[in-house]
């Protein structure tokens, strides 16, 4: 039973957590947006010629939430994770190079040297403050030489001063690496270069003047059309997907950190802030809790994910898009925490009822707790609620790259398991393997290689990808050996027996696949092959563990079995260090 259902959770009684009243939540709406505008965030020196600048000035109040009377407080700025605040900042860890913040003690041993042109008042003219975030704030420039000349560019301010530990210094150092590799994307912001001097690191990049996609959501009352809404996600996931081919997770989506490019109805919007991304291999998981509380998925709250955590926080951008409130709401950090673990979002509440069931399934699809049910943003694109509403093309997903990983690996019988799980597939969960299939480039006989693979990948390849060491891991799937396979085939291969499992029709296809197994691939099987087949170490009782998944009448695979065998040997991820 969920906790949540989009209402505020109160906190627990006796908790000493925010009694300060710090984490309650200032009653943002589009007005009074502008002026208070990030409470938790601490000036940092500006250079002189910011100093006068508006935004340097405002004061922030904020208001107790019993001041408030909605219940349901607009979506506002979010605050990153206060776990996350305190390692970059050096109060958490003492074992690194850290002072307190706001001390004036030397930092010793720390590199804040990034090897960047240290002469950027010879190529931009700095301008007015145009945003502000934890790390940084932005102004606007104006190029004086080269291809930039008279061009109207951003530049994200980061003092070094503010770089009080060497995890603050390499997300720096990584903020800037994976901007530049990225860049080129429609809906990610251009960068052009970066900068240093003795107190600052300066990145240059486009000039978004639309403002924030927060901003958007607030000044529209909270809610947008499914149709619009439509638009932002396409441009969102387009860009997500981009990202995690490359083998990098933002780690920050939010709807602060999405940019229109101008004021204009039809802007694009584009991906900012790449503070907190980071690389991440398909079979690797990461497990430092970074974010911002309402965004984070359960899986980062549990010190375990990859790129399918950024995609519950595109749930939760879709859910506000759609109903303008938040999924998981508390007062309180670890309010919220317990929410984003436990609750599940209301869907009864209007505007719910009145909106399509493909909207409804597609944020349920990006809200799954279990991260292995939740669809990638490839398989989101390709959504029915967003299929034939575009004409963005599906990104090769490396999702698949893992499944056929897996599938050519299995023993022929789990092969034929999945074999019988596929022909189950309906036509909608059968066109998003198709677009994979295709982009894959099958040969004139409809036959993939599984060195294909490699050579669509390449062609998408940038630097991040190396970086990420995605590459490698593409390397190792390709040189796995494995005859050809056909579109019927691909689907046994990639077909996502979690995700499947996920979905409400799950008991159907599971049924209907065993009939098909039943006729074309169950066999008498031995204890002993289905133990090794399911990886289970000899230590396990495996008659007493395994005897229902054996039908005593034929020694055949029962249903239990069958659906055990689909799932295979749980794979062994890495954990990133
Ligand atoms: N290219 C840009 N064009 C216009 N404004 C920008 C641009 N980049 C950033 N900004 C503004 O500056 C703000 C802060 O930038 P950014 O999010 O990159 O900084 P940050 O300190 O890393 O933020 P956070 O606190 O979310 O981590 C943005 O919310 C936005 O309003
Ligand atoms: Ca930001």
């Amino acid at each position: 039973m969920g906790l949540c259902h989009g209402k505020p959770i109160e906190p627990p009684q006796n908790s000493s957590e925010d009694l300060s009243g710090e984490n309650n939540e200032p009653p943002l709406n589009s007005s009074t947006r502008k002026t208070p505008k990030f409470p938790f965030y601490s000036p940092s020196p500006l250079p002189s010629s910011f100093k006068n600048s508006p935004a340097h000035s405002s004061s922030v109040p904020s208001t107790p939430l019993r001041f408030l009377k909605r219940p349901f407080p607009p979506p506002s700025p979010a605050k990153h994770i206060k776990a996350l605040l305190a390692r970059r900042h050096g109060s958490v860890k003492p074992n690194e190079a850290t002072i307190p913040e706001g001390s004036e003690c030397e930092i010793i041993g720390l590199d804040k040297n990034f090897g960047f042109s240290k002469n950027i008042v010879n190529h931009f003219e700095l301008g007015e403050e145009v945003g502000r975030g934890h790390f940084g704030y932005t102004c606007s420039a104006k190029g004086k030489k080269d291809s930039l000349k008279g061009q109207d560019v951003a530049v994200k301010v980061i003092p070094k001063s503010k770089m009080t530990t060497a995890i603050a210094i390499e997300d720096v150092r990584r903020e800037v690496k994976i901007l530049r590799a990225l860049t080129g994307h429609k809906n990610l912001v251009q960068f052009y270069n970066a900068y240093e001097d003795e107190d600052n690191v300066y990145m240059v990049m486009e000039l978004c003047k639309g403002g924030e996609l927060l901003d958007k959501i607030l000044s529209r009352g909270g809610k947008y059309s499914e149709e619009d809404a439509k638009v932002v996600m396409i441009q969102i996931l387009s860009v997500v997907a981009y990202c995690h081919l490359q083998g990098v997770v933002h780690r920050d989506l939010k709807p602060e950190n999405f940019l229109f490019t101008s004021k204009e109805d039809h802007s694009p919007l584009k991906a900012i802030d790449f503070g907190l991304s980071d690389y991440v291999k398909p079979d690797e998981r990461l497990n430092d809790i970074v974010g911002s509380a309402y965004y984070v998925a359960p899986e980062v709250l549990h010190r375990s994910y990859g790129t399918e955590a950024d995609m519950w926080s595109i749930g939760v951008i879709a859910y506000i898009l759609l109903c303008g409130s938040r999924p998981f709401w508390a007062r309180t950090e670890s309010g919220i925490f317990r929410a984003v673990l436990k609750a599940e979002p209301s869907f009864d509440e209007a505007p719910w009822p009145s909106l399509s069931s493909d909207a409804i399934d597609f944020v349920k699809k990006l809200l799954n707790k279990d991260y292995r049910k939740r669809i990638t943003a490839a398989q989101a694109l390709s959504h029915p609620w967003l299929a034939g509403h575009q004409d963005e093309k599906i990104p090769l997903d490396m999702l698949t790259y893992k499944l056929v990983k897996a599938y050519t690996s299995s023993s022929s019988l789990r092969r034929s398991a999945l074999a019988a799980l596929a022909k189950t597939l309906t036509i909608p969960q059968l066109a998003y393997l198709r677009e994979q299939f295709t982009l894959v480039a099958p040969n004139k006989s409809g036959l993939i290689s599984l060195h294909n693979l490699k050579t669509a990948v390449a062609k998408n390849s940038t630097d991040a990808m190396k970086d990420s060491r995605v590459l490698d891991y593409v390397n190792v799937v390709c040189s796995l050996q494995y005859k050809k396979l056909d579109f019927e085939e691909f689907c046994a291969a990639a077909i996502s027996v979690h995700q499947l499992e996920g979905m409400e029709s799950w008991e159907q296809h599971a049924c209907q696949a065993y009939e098909f197994f039943e006729k074309d691939g169950n066999r008498p099987i031995m204890i002993e092959e289905l133990a090794s087949e399911l990886g289970l170490s000899p230590s396990v009782p495996i008659h007493v563990v395994l005897q229902d998944w054996i039908r005593h009448s034929d020694g055949n695979l029962s249903f239990l079995g069958f659906v055990r065998l689909l799932h295979g040997v749980s794979s062994r991820v890495v954990h990133k260090a």
